[in-house]
């Protein structure tokens, strides 16, 4: 029996009648490089695919090399079908030669520099040539070319709303800092208002993100105990197996605090631990999630040292093959610093949650893929049962990926004349109770062409969110001469961020052991 509750999209429409975007050209910065055509591409032709692009809809791609239309269109074809597990046809969808070829003739291309103020006004002409007047400008380029393109679309008249809609998207990192997304924020403020503005963060496009809301305040069940008299603590993981690939050069710059706690753990932070927003608008889930970043204390350098892991791995073996240390990877300076992993104390210091920890943990190269939110009960007094070590406490998980569901774990009576309490758990899966659910870009590319900005970071958000992380990233710059600690490729982490926990008699949870009812 599929659940009754309907998680299928935030929408509250079934799959089939998703909504259509409005015409629109979206103009693509960063045309030739790795975002558009792993993830922007596949996800519009699967929106085109599913028919939620009006007929006029037009995407105009902006890269530094020479090419035709055609020459363009040819590339992101090939890459859209090449073999591999990276390329983009799951979030495509089944590929078609006419599906792709009516999807194609919607894709031109210009070519130019973005500092070169001529690249832009010949991208006002052509904006000309387009049916409509709504426009959508991606950002899919570096950061330091954010504030070039961002001044330059308006000194060329791009960014006004005379005749339809002119927004642009914005990726991550939204700056390095807080000074600097600080800075960012203000020179944007100067040329676009802050409803033309989506900072996006794709795990919020993601469907099991999406229902942490849902899950929390759609059952009475969970959130009259989703508080500090009743949850010891959080674990929030984000663990992959996979490497850099490619993008040592910009991760050696970031690291994993800037690339996945900054925004992304800090987004599943919010969303567990938020008060019911007034509604689903935008400004008012914004609210909620900006208080809970504001009540996070920054640390001072002494709750760094005892708050805080960071480390790097060194080789060994992941899912069955060999792989060289962070050190030896090619691009990487054999003197860098850079930390692969983080693992973090943090405490919401407000009504609902003092005295509760939220511990984050994120890192490449660690034993398998495991994104999950766990929340640990209290035990109950268990005074009259003779075994009161056998019982554990629930734990309710939301996993977030891969295997997506949701599990409660709980205590059952070991069956027979035994007086023992043993583990067992409830499960929800959505394979095989929902469908596929669409990719989390194509969800959030048609939140911005429908003006939604619900799933976005509004511009105090970013800021609340430096304003833990700056702190943390400081200190550990000026521990510079403290070796860096280090964990074993394909393993749980480093040592030390067992003690982070152990601390307060707590344990994270497995990564290497993770087993999962939902696994098929
Ligand atoms: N790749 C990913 O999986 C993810 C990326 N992001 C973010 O998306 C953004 C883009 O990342 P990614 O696609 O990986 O980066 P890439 O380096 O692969 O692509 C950058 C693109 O910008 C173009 N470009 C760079 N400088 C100029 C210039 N001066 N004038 C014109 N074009 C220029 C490049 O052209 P050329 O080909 O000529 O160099 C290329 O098309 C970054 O902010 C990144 O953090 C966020 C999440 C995931
Ligand atoms: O933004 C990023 O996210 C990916 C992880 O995303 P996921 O959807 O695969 O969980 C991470 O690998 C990358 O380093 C980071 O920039």
């Amino acid at each position: 029996m599929p659940p009754s509750i309907d998680l299928t999209t935030r929408i509250d429409l079934p799959e089939t009648q998703l909504p259509k975007a409005e015409p629109c050209v979206l103009v693509i910065f960063g045309a030739t490089g790795d975002l558009t055509w792993r993830k922007l591409i596949p996800s519009l032709f699967s929106l085109a695919r599913k028919d939620c692009l009006a007929e006029d809809f037009r995407i105009l791609g902006i890269g530094r090399r020479e090419m035709s239309d055609d020459a363009f269109r040819d590339d992101l074809r090939g890459r859209l079908t090449a073999s591999g597990s990276d390329k983009g046809t799951a979030e495509a969808g089944a590929f078609t030669e006419d599906a792709w070829n009516a999807f194609a003739a919607s894709i031109s291309y210009l070519s130019g520099d973005f500092f070169d103020p001529e690249t832009h006004r010949r991208l006002a002409e052509r904006m000309k040539d387009f049916p409509g007047a709504n426009r959508l400008f991606y950002l899919a380029t570096a950061p330091s070319a954010a504030p070039e393109i961002v001044r330059r679309l308006a000194e060329v008249g791009l960014n006004r709303e005379e005749r339809g809609f002119s927004r642009i998207v914005l990726e991550k990192p939204f700056g390095h800092d807080l000074a600097s997304a600080q800075e960012l924020n203000r020179l944007i403020a100067e040329d676009f208002d802050e409803s033309q503005v989506y900072r996006i963060d794709h795990y919020l496009g993601k469907e099991t993100v999406q229902n942490v809301l849902f899950f929390r305040f759609g059952n009475a069940l969970f959130e009259s105990v989703w508080n500090r008299n009743h949850i010891e603590y959080v674990e929030i993981t984000a663990a992959e197996s996979l490497g850099v690939g490619h993008r040592a050069g910009y991760y050696d710059e970031s690291g994993a605090l800037r690339d996945m706690v900054a925004n992304h753990l800090m987004q599943l932070l919010a969303l567990t631990a938020m008060d019911a927003p007034v509604s689903l608008e935008a400004d008012s889930v914004h609210d909620k999630k900006s208080e809970v970043w504001r009540s996070i204390r920054p640390m001072t350098p002494e709750q760094v040292a005892s708050r805080t892991v960071r480390a790097q791995y060194v080789a060994g073996t992941v899912g069955g093959e060999q792989v060289p240390g962070w050190l030896e990877e090619p691009d990487v300076p054999a003197s860098s610093r850079t930390e692969t992993y983080v693992a973090l104390d943090l405490r919401i210091d407000n009504w609902r949650w003092a005295g509760v920890p939220f511990y984050l943990r994120t890192g490449k190269r660690l034993a398998q893929q495991v994104t999950e939110i766990a929340v640990h009960f209290h035990k109950p007094p268990l005074s009259f049962f003779p075994c009161q070590d056998c019982f554990q406490s629930n734990v309710i998980i939301l996993r977030i990926q891969p295997d997506e569901g949701i599990s409660l774990t709980f205590g059952a009576k070991q069956p027979g004349t035994s007086r023992r309490a043993v583990p067992v758990s409830m499960d929800f899966c959505y394979q095989g109770n929902f469908e596929d659910p669409l990719s989390a870009y194509a969800v959030l590319l048609l939140d911005a062409l429908r003006g939604d900005s619900t799933q976005f970071t509004r511009g105090d958000g970013v800021e609340a969110q430096w304003r833990i992380m700056t702190p943390i990233a400081t200190a550990w710059a000026e521990q510079d001469q403290e070796p860096m600690p280090t964990y074993v490729a394909g393993s749980d982490g480093p040592h030390q961020a067992e003690g982070l926990l152990e601390w307060n008699g707590h344990a994270w949870r497995s990564i290497a052991d993770a087993r999962w009812a939902c696994r098929i």
